[in-house]
């Protein structure tokens, strides 16, 4: 509900105000002398949000965009916020100018839920920031540190495909969004945190409130100036009960790792999680701007909030467009099957050999990028991109969800999902971050660092269920009308529930 408050209030807003608007164009007007992006007119106090009504947000700013062009400028409550739509813009933000783009912006509620942006996800561009983001790369994100978590990966999929199993004996369907969550959402707290967060239901639900929260879209984040809308919303005394919450259980797990690593000899033997990683540095006090507990708690949040979510969403999507595309569906299958079919299970070390299974996570990252928008930039300068002005302060929005279905870049109709579409390897469009048609985990300097992290569960996880089961959508006659609706907020998940019914193809193996 957070998450359309504001679209209740900015209804009632217009409705006031539309009578005492004057029509008028935006800020592209050229005030000051610049020369300022496009956009749609703006009414007083809510700016241009009366535009995005009923519609997503990256849907409706990709509408807008076709009217007002690629490179847009939005106000949205207070916020300026330009909105990139194409290729050739995004490269001038994330490449060209990416230095001028690498901060992000820190809303109310962020600033609670993060400590005043003292973590990575939305630390200001700078020297608290860059030694973070090399701490990400070089020891908890790296990948060797990803390989070092493989018996873990191995073990969640293990339980799901127990859970699948079971399913099938009885001929009953599987609740795959909450399946797919657990397992994400497992994997990733015994990689941070070892086998001991006995808050984990509660932690992850404060995790799932979080994310709702720091979307932007809530009346304290748009009118940033007005302590009565902040108040009257409630969002930040919200952000701060669910910081409270979680750094306290966050508090319980340090404190518990702490004592581990004092008494000599326990754990030895265990494996290392990122908390043994980060306490490590923390205590060896190395970094030039030594960690504190707050950096430390805020850094863990992050992953949590960065990776389960993203995962998950990746996981559902593909197998949501398996489902509605059975010739997709049979091709990846058989794929898997020859591939570890003398093995009887898949083994993460030879997933490089699924090509058309990675061809099938790429067309899906196209169709279906897990944010839409990606996370929000900031210009920390005034700053030109394709000849229009952008002033230092403005919120910068990369509509990839637009790229990827942009007829301009991708031959034939752009809204089917075609794995093929990337077999020539000529015209093969990477997701790294040097195509800017395709973006799923950013580019430039503040680009996803968990990618390997990311991928290295959703594979597996993927390869497995195709490896050991057929999937069947009860009630579904024909595959094309499958639902493919998006539900609202800062990740485009699936709206309606995935309920498919596994039949056991190859059994699992003995110990599985
Ligand atoms: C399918 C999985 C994932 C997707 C699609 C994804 C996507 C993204 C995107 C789009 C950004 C913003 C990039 C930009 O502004 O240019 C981002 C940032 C980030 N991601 Fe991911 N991500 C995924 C998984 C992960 C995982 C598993 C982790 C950690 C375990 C992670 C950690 C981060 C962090 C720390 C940032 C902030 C980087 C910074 O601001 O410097 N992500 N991710």
């Amino acid at each position: 509900m957070d998450d359309h408050y504001y679209v209740y209030l900015g209804l009632a807003l217009v409705s006031l105000l539309v009578v005492l608007a004057k029509r008028r164009r935006g800020p592209a007007d050229g005030r000051h002398g610049l020369r300022l992006p496009p956009g749609p007119w703006q009414l007083p106090f809510i700016g241009s949000m009366h535009h995005l009504l009923g519609q997503l947000p990256h849907r409706a700013m990709r509408d807008l965009a076709r009217r007002h062009g690629p490179v847009m400028l939005l106000r949205i409550g207070e916020v300026p916020t330009l909105v990139i739509s194409s290729r050739e813009a995004a490269r001038e933000v994330m490449k060209t100018h990416d230095t001028s783009f690498a901060s992000r912006p820190l809303s109310a509620t962020v600033r609670v839920l993060t400590n005043n942006g003292r973590d990575i996800i939305f630390a200001p561009y700078g020297e608290h920031w860059r030694q973070l983001r090399k701490l990400a790369i070089t020891e908890l994100l790296s990948a060797r540190r990803v390989l070092s978590f493989r018996a873990i990966r191995e073990e969640e999929v293990a339980a799901m495909l127990r859970a699948c199993a079971a399913a099938a004996a009885e001929s009953r369907p599987v609740e795959m969004r909450a399946r797919l969550s657990a397992l994400v959402a497992d994997a990733t707290v015994r990689a941070v945190m070892g086998d001991r967060c006995r808050d984990r239901d509660v932690f992850l639900r404060e995790l799932d409130r979080s994310i709702g929260l720091s979307a932007g879209f809530n009346p304290a984040d748009l009118w940033p100036s007005s302590r009565l809308v902040g108040q009257l919303s409630g969002a930040v005394r919200r952000a701060e009960e669910c910081r409270d919450t979680v750094f306290g259980i966050l508090d319980g797990i340090i404190k518990e790792h702490l004592q581990r690593m004092d008494s000599a000899g326990a754990g030895a033997g265990e494996a290392e999680d990122l908390v043994d990683v980060l306490l490590k540095i923390y205590k060896d006090g190395s970094l030039q701007i030594p960690l504190d507990m707050d950096v430390l708690k805020a850094v863990i949040f992050d992953i949590f909030g960065a990776g389960s979510e993203t995962s998950a969403t990746t996981l559902e999507w593909t197998i949501a467009e398996l489902i509605r595309n059975p010739k997709a569906m049979q091709r990846a299958t058989a794929e898997v099957r020859e591939a570890f079919g003398a093995r009887g299970a898949v083994a993460e070390h030879a997933l490089g050999e699924l090509r058309y299974l990675h061809l099938v996570i790429r067309e899906t990252f196209r169709l279906h990028t897990p944010l839409p928008l990606l996370l929000p930039r900031q210009s920390q300068e005034p700053c030109r991109v394709l000849g229009y002005d952008v002033p230092a302060g403005t919120t910068v929005l990369i509509n990839v969800w637009a790229l990827g279905r942009d007829g301009r870049y991708w031959s034939g109709d752009p809204e089917e999902f075609r794995p093929e579409r990337f077999e020539a390897e000529a015209s093969a469009v990477e997701f790294k971050g040097a195509d800017f048609e395709l973006l799923p985990f950013g580019a430039g300097r503040r680009m996803c660092p968990g990618m390997s992290f990311g991928l290295a569960n959703v594979e597996l996880a993927l390869a497995s269920l195709l490896f050991h089961f057929d999937w069947e959508a009860p009630g579904v006659s024909d595959p094309a009308e499958f639902d493919m609706t998006e539900a609202f907020g800062i990740t485009a998940r699936r709206k309606a529930n995935l309920l498919l019914r596994p039949i056991l193809r190859v059994p699992l193996p003995a110990g599985v």
